[in-house]
């Protein structure tokens, strides 16, 4: 049974990245990159689906954790009746490979360890062949199942028994012990071994100066820095890509269907990503995505798809899968991701803000960014005034949801100000007419004016939380009479134990069944709208209550059940960790 959400905490190497227990265990880790099936998967099941447990074999009196200073080499110290141990756990970067390192150190008295070493390959379904060999003068374990080898190195091997291998071993004040295991494709010899200590100073050395860049003049600066850390380890080095979230089928409503694959780009989420970034001071981000978005998109504008592989690729379609029980009984577990299809108005509002951003921030335009942002605009101009799914990917029928409207506005409103701050060519009248038709159309069909609010769609009376953007976005400022309005009407029929839900599940909307808690983004996007409105003292309290949410690490879900004070969700979830970069940087 796998452990609360919280108590796990995230190690990458920005290839893919692992989630370690607070009881020593990685029980989720896809190798070699975020979207490869997992070859721990207890997450998602038992630990008969794939874990690797390093911890006290004697009962645990008391564990504690912390990321080492600035970095995301992650520090569990546990006490037992008999001393102390620190297990030492990080993901090497920066040299194309994919290695776990565990690093035992016995910091008091005698502890008894227990080792169990449980590979499962493809999503924790396939037991793969284990031997022992030698390779580089050493023994090393051996796991071979299909494309994929795991080799485990360490001072003391386990031994196999029913599919596991463990070991039990005693380790007395200054001992050290470390492991480590590397994943390459099967039909390559067994890596040398890491040159360690190298590795592990390079990685915590570039993971401070990149996070020492952090913005210290913003409420709650260490956990702006620990979001804006999470959101590196969540973009894909070498192809510039951000996943919106390192898991899948972590649920929305414990025991329900609401389960999803996160382990994507999402032009949205990533956009998201790049503006907060951008927002922080991290510019060199912008070019890597934004060659990424140009690869990602080439091609016919027509087919732009809302969410892409980190690589790029157009194909994540979605199934199921039955041998996994699903985290507390959630299924099913799902990989790929339905939404691709959809159609979702807002992306390229989103796409057009992060790029303006970028120009903003003294990236030059070359022929091909720009064409391509104008060939895209040019496409929405063709279909501007469908109905869509939204921004919350609704499975139900497609509406005009007020949201993704504005958004439309904002993707014209860009693109007339490229033409006229930036000189970059473009029929600039008629994306201005289009700006103009449009915000008109959202005034008159998206606002009720007996209630004085924005609505979720034209057909609703009910608002929606992504309406809070209207004023970041500039569609209005934030001191508007019609955005007072929304915000009032917002918290008046979304707060949840002062908590903001996307919107009433029970209207049928979204065409799915059971409900969903608060939704973590949404609620930062109230502290920045109140901060946009004048209520600053408003604003700090909220965020102060929010960042108090995130675990002893720093890490937030997707949202947060408030009843049972846990969290829900994909975990940990780029658009909390960027909407909490966001709003600190709103109080600024
Ligand atoms: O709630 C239904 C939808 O939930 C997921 O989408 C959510 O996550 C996305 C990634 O962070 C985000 O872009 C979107 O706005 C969220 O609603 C899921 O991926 C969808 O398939 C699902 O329909």
């Amino acid at each position: 049974m796998a452990l609360p959400i919280e108590d796990y905490a995230l190690i990458g190497d920005r290839g893919t990245a692992a989630l370690v227990g607070k009881d020593g265990s990685i029980d989720w880790l896809c190798l070699p990159r975020f979207d490869s099936p997992a070859c721990f998967a207890a997450l998602l099941g038992t630990e008969d689906n794939g874990r690797w447990l390093l911890a006290p074999a004697d009962p645990v009196t008391a564990t504690s954790r912390r990321y080492v200073d600035g970095t995301a080499l992650l520090e569990t110290t546990f006490t037992t009746a008999g001393g102390e141990v620190v297990l030492l756990d990080l993901m090497p970067t920066g040299d194309g490979r994919a290695d776990v390192v565990r690093r035992l150190t016995c910091t008091r008295g005698t502890v008894r360890i227990r080792h169990d070493w449980v590979v499962r390959t493809d999503y924790g379904q396939v037991r793969p062949w284990v031997s022992r060999e030698h390779a580089y003068d050493e023994e090393v374990v051996v796991a071979v199942a299909g494309p994929d080898k795991l080799v485990l190195r360490g001072p003391r091997l386990p031994r196999g028994h029913d599919g596991h291998h463990s070991d039990e071993f005693e380790m007395t004040a200054g001992d050290e012990a470390t492991f480590s295991m590397t994943w390459v494709n099967s039909w390559f010899d067994v890596p040398a071994p890491l040159g360690m200590t190298e590795r592990v100073a390079a990685t915590t050395r570039e993971q401070r100066e990149w996070s020492q860049r952090s913005p210290r003049d913003v409420p709650h600066a260490d956990m702006v820095r620990r979001s804006l850390l999470t959101l590196l380890l969540m973009t894909h080095a070498e192809t510039g890509g951000i996943v919106a979230a390192p898991t899948t089928s972590l649920p929305e409503d414990f025991g329900g269907e609401r389960n999803w694959d996160y382990r994507y780009c999402w032009l949205r989420d990533a956009a998201l990503t790049l503006e907060s970034l951008l927002g922080a001071g991290y510019d060199d981000e912008a070019l890597d995505w934004r060659r990424w978005l140009l690869r990602a998109v080439a091609g016919d504008p027509a087919d732009l798809q809302i969410m892409y592989t980190v690589d790029g690729g157009r194909q994540l379609p979605e199934r199921e899968l039955p041998h996994l029980p699903g985290y507390a009984d959630s299924r099913p577990v799902r990989i790929g991701n339905g939404a691709v299809s959809q159609r979702q108005n807002d992306v390229l509002g989103e796409v057009m803000i992060a790029l303006e951003l970028a120009r903003e921030a003294g990236l030059a335009e070359t022929p091909n960014s720009w064409a391509l942002q104008r060939a895209l605009v040019d496409e929405l101009a063709d279909h501007w005034d469908e109905p869509d799914n939204g921004l919350w990917e609704i499975r139900g029928p497609q509406r005009h949801f007020t949201h993704s409207r504005v958004m439309v506005w904002v993707a014209f409103d860009r693109a007339v100000r490229a033409v006229e701050q930036h000189d970059l060519p473009g029929p600039v009248e008629r994306w201005r007419e289009l700006r103009d038709r449009v915000r008109e159309e959202i005034l008159d069909k998206g606002f009720d004016s007996t209630r004085g609010t924005f609505t979720q769609h034209y057909d609703a009376t009910e608002v929606d939380a992504s309406l809070l953007t209207i004023p970041l976005v500039g569609f209005l400022p934030g001191d508007d009479p019609r955005v007072l309005g929304t915000i009032e009407a917002i918290m008046t029929d979304l707060m949840r134990d002062g908590l903001l839900l996307r919107y009433r599940t029970q209207t049928g909307v979204d065409g799915l069944t059971g409900d969903e808690h608060p939704f973590l983004a949404c609620s930062f996007w109230l502290v920045s709208a109140l901060a946009s409105a004048g209520r600053r003292d408003e604003a700090g309290a909220l965020l102060d209550r929010l960042c108090a949410l995130a675990n002893d690490v720093g890490l937030l879900s997707e949202e947060y059940d408030p009843a049972h004070q846990r969290m829900v969700g994909n975990f940990p979830q780029a658009f909390s960790h960027l909407a909490l970069v966001q709003a600190a940087l709103a109080l600024r």
